[in-house]
């Protein structure tokens, strides 16, 4: 039963590092030989895992937490990393001072220049212990992964230090922040730190990857400590992000910032157990990290659920949580949580909708907290960022060709819809090249793994959606592509903000059409320079042919291509940027070739009239004649020229049914009865009543005349020979079944 004050991930995660630290390369140097030292290590690792496993099995019971305990590690060791990073690099100063006094020496010694170098390597290995044992490749991978991480340390911000804040903030905090590596304030953090620790609403405003989540969690703990709550107290602190990733994410930083504090912190989101959750609520949570719609349903049906001392409401990535549609919870959220609290809104962009939240939830007019480089630039220095002009038939080509090149790189790829995503991922996948995928529609323990195998990679390629765009904090990511523009222009921002995180660098290609350059207009009101590059594909040709024939003979790609063109073309129906996004710019055949088609699959009638509606169809220029030479949509939807029109039926089901109908009863009729055309009006008038005598009998017909008192004779003049003769036929035909009916009786 967890009823002490203690966080639950605490010890878990405390052990990964532990377990890390169990090789510092002094004790290393002290070991004679190679044998003990791996011994020894081997002690640790088991005697660590032994205790990890206790602790996981005592908390399984009680805490949501205990759900994630690989992710925990996984993500544990991905932010140590940062940490043994700053070892190496010690390490390494250690090395070249060594070496510097052995070149002395040698230089004393008078030995050849070489000679100082490889004796100089030699001690650098005495120096880091362990390093000896790995192999000259492994070590090669480590300096490569290490890159971003040197970066990372050698742009530490240079701002003011943490230690500046020792009157306001705890020594546990501090310790915490020390032993994660982290030594001056970035900007963001200088600015909205003190602010915050007194009590102020703030809005923060700051660049992707510029350490906002330390910025909104140090006040945040500093609160509830200085407040001295236990778990009694309830809940304290609710964090709201938009993604369950994020939400992880966050909720490790934390337990790292808590580490030697008594609070206790717990994760509710969507995919997982809702009755684990209830008991962990019932425990006490003091600060909850949580998804805007599992937090709604906790707060309406959990009782045990105490936020009655709530102090602080934080909203990382406001603007997201609006966009993807949870505005009606967070309305409802803000409306159960009590009114006198602190409230904090993170974001890497701003937006409209956002300041409607603010006014909802902020008490007073909140302090808008900026990264005064915004105003210049919206993305960091170390971007580097290009795009490219694509026909849409092109870009598959451009993206295998750009991966090939780029097989030791660890690259994240965007795509507007998750069917796409898959689609894309079983085509690669057939052409042999490794990529891991996510998307909105997977399962939360797929998504889960698959993010957790992308953080520890090396290198590797990640097809993703948006939902991989805000607040994910992966090291070194190389590139960030953009198979498909964003939907919403300003995601753009967060996309490429998965790399060139902490100072480091990155570079990021965006995929365009010539007809979406209005994207690039946008990104530079917003402050993004883009550079244009040229990207050669002409290698590529039959790959074309290799993905028509894997789809030929893979029946579940075929239909996942149809599915993924579908919804490209629904994303562009949908789209609220119509001046980016328009789908009269769209042509089908390319799209369809993009898709690995060589013609374009038959599409849903529904959609055919949407498009048709959209489309223009009056001039016949270019789309109804594209389509036509490729049979497409022709089976299904009549030609511009016809009668029938496809804007009149579309309006509402039943009536397009009836007139559709109608119009291939009155169709069927002309030709089956090969009635001659009529020549003038009056002759038209006949021929409506002789379609109505065909069509309903002869007995109508006469019934006709006598109401209207004309006996037939009276207009027979005036009717065509075709007319005479065709009323004389069914007269014979009338007399012939009496007599007939009459044999019978
Ligand atoms: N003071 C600091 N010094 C050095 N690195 C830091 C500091 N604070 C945070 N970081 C590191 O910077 C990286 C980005 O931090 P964080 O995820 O908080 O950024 P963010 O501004 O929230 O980004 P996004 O807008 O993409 O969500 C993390 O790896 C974090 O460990």
């Amino acid at each position: 039963m967890v009823g002490k004050k203690r966080n639950y991930v605490e010890d878990d995660d405390f052990k990964c590092e532990k377990h890390l630290e169990a090789k510092p390369p002094k004790k290393k140097k002290k070991t004679k030989n190679k044998n003990e030292a791996a011994a020894k290590t081997k002690n640790i690792d088991q005697a660590s895992k032994e205790a990890q496993n206790e602790v996981t099995n005592g908390y399984c019971k009680n805490s949501i937490q205990s759900n994630y305990p690989t992710s925990s590690k996984d993500l544990s060791q991905t932010h140590v990393n940062g940490l043994t990073a700053g070892k190496e690099l010690d390490a390494s100063k250690k090395s070249t001072n060594i070496s510097s006094d052995n070149q002395k020496k040698k230089r004393r010694k008078k030995k050849t220049a070489s000679d100082g170098k490889i004796d100089s390597s030699e001690k650098s290995h005495t120096v880091n212990g362990d390093s000896s044992e790995v192999s000259t490749k492994k070590k090669k991978k480590r300096k490569k992964k290490n890159k971003s991480s040197e970066v990372t340390s050698a742009k530490t911000p240079s701002g003011q230090p943490f230690e500046n804040l020792k009157a306001l903030v705890s020594s546990e905090t501090l310790k915490a922040v020390a032993d994660m590596g982290f030594l001056n304030m970035t900007s963001i953090q200088a600015k909205a730190i003190p602010p915050l620790l007194e009590g102020k609403d703030v809005r923060g405003t700051a660049k992707t990857g510029s350490g906002k989540t330390l910025a909104f969690l140090i006040p945040a703990i500093e609160r509830l400590h200085s407040m001295k709550f236990t778990p009694a107290d309830g809940t304290g602190v609710i964090i709201i992000s938009p993604t369950r990733e994020l939400s992880m994410q966050t909720f490790l930083v934390l337990t790292k910032l808590l580490k030697n504090h008594s609070l206790t912190s717990g994760i509710i989101m969507g995919g997982v157990d809702q009755e684990q959750e209830n008991k962990l609520l019932t425990c006490g949570i003091n600060l909850l990290v949580a998804t805007p719609g599992r937090l709604l349903h906790h707060l309406q049906n959990t009782k045990e659920f105490n936020i009655q001392k709530l102090n602080c409401l934080v909203i990382d990535e406001a603007d997201r949580i609006l966009d993807v549609g949870f505005e009606e919870e967070m309305n409802k959220i803000i409306a159960l949580l009590p009114i006198k609290k602190q409230t904090m809104f993170f974001s890497a962009t701003k937006d409209r909708k956002v300041n409607l939240l603010a006014r909802l939830s902020l008490s007073d007019k909140p302090l808008e907290v900026e990264d005064r480089s915004l105003k210049k630039r919206a993305t960091v220095d170390g971007l580097q960022q290009a795009f490219v002009i694509c026909q849409t038939d092109k870009k598959f080509l451009i993206l295998h060709n750009f991966l090939e090149q780029n097989k030791k790189k660890k690259i994240m790829v965007f795509f507007t819809t998750c069917n796409a995503v898959k689609f894309y991922h079983g085509i690669l996948h057939a052409l042999n090249i490794k990529v891991l995928h996510i998307h909105g529609k997977q399962k939360q323990e797929k998504r889960t793994s698959t993010f957790h195998e992308f953080c520890k990679s090396d290198f590797a390629i990640l097809l993703c959606t948006d939902v991989a765009a805000r607040g994910w904090d992966i090291p070194s990511v190389d590139w960030i592509v953009q198979f498909d523009p964003p939907e919403e222009p300003k995601e753009y921002i967060h996309r490429v903000g998965r790399t060139a995180r902490a100072g480091g660098s990155g570079r990021a290609l965006l995929f365009i059409r010539e007809e979406e350059q209005g994207l690039l207009k946008y990104l530079k009101d917003q402050k993004v320079t883009v550079q244009r590059e040229n990207i050669s594909w002409n290698k590529n040709i039959d790959l074309h042919l290799r993905v028509q024939k894997i789809i030929k003979n893979n029946n579940g790609l075929k239909v996942l291509g149809t599915v993924a063109l579908m919804s490209y073309l629904r994303a562009y129906l949908d789209s609220r940027h119509k001046q980016i996004y328009n789908i009269k710019t769209i042509d089908v055949n390319k799209l369809a070739r993009g898709f690995g088609f060589d013609t374009p699959p038959t599409l849903p009638k529904k959609l055919q009239i949407e498009l048709g509606d959209i489309l223009p169809t009056k001039e016949g220029k270019s789309y109804n004649k594209k389509k036509d030479s490729v049979g497409f949509l022709t089976k299904n939807v009549p030609k511009a020229k016809s009668t029938f029109k496809p804007s009149k039926i579309s309006k509402t089901k039943t009536n397009s049914h009836k007139t559709k109908k109608e119009f291939s009863a009155k169709k069927n009729s002309l030709k089956t009865n090969k009635v001659q055309r009529p020549k003038n009006n009056a002759e038209r008038g006949n021929m409506h009543d002789l379609k109505y005598d065909r069509l309903k009998g002869l007995k109508a017909f006469k019934a006709k005349d006598r109401i209207f008192g004309s006996p037939a004779s009276h207009r027979k003049n005036s009717y065509s020979k075709a007319v005479q003769d065709a009323l004389k036929a069914s007269r014979e035909f009338k007399t012939e079944a009496k007599s007939k009916m009459k044999q019978i009786k």
